[in-house]
């Protein structure tokens, strides 16, 4: 989505930094802690753009391109592509910055789906807050 060589000039939803505890037993850092982080800054959008609760329904088009290693600073940029009755389509991109280089790199992408939720749990219309205000 974005030019590979280039890191997206908007801010990030999510900027952290990948640490020993995220490692699997050979010292390199979990694609699944990554996939939360993804999660996560999707569903930042998420809950501004349904103004409540909401919850993944589907993950598209995960590709892990380059390995993140511990104490890279990860940026988790979003983009909502689309929104439909309770649907929610959020393009995440995770890129990685060693904390002594200036230089960014791409290691994963993928296509979030969120749905809006009611208070029992059900899907609502994103454009109706739980309360029914809209
Ligand atoms: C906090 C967390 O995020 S935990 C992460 C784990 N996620 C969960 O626990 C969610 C578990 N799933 C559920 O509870 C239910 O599936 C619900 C409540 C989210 C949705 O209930 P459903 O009855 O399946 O909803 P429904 O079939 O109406 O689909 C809802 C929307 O999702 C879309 N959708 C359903 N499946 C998919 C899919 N595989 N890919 C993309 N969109 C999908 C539908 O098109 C619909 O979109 P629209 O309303 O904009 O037209």
């Amino acid at each position: 989505m974005s030019d590979p060589a280039a890191a997206p000039s908007r801010n990030p939803t999510i900027r952290t930094i990948a640490m020993p505890a995220d490692t699997n037993p050979a010292g390199d850092i979990f694609g699944g802690w990554l996939m939360s982080q993804m999660d996560l800054a999707a569903g930042t959008v998420a809950a501004l753009t349904a103004h409540g609760r909401s919850a993944t329904i589907a993950v598209e088009g995960m590709k892990f391109l380059r390995p993140v290693k511990v104490g890279d600073e990860v940026s988790l940029f979003t983009e909502l592509l689309k929104v439909g009755r309770s649907s929610m389509h959020i393009h995440v991109e995770a890129w990685r910055r060693e904390r002594d280089h200036e230089h960014s790199e791409k290691v994963t992408e993928a296509r979030f789906t969120f749905v809006a939720l009611d208070g029992e749990g059900r899907a609502r219309p994103v454009r109706s807050a739980p309360g029914g205000d809209g």
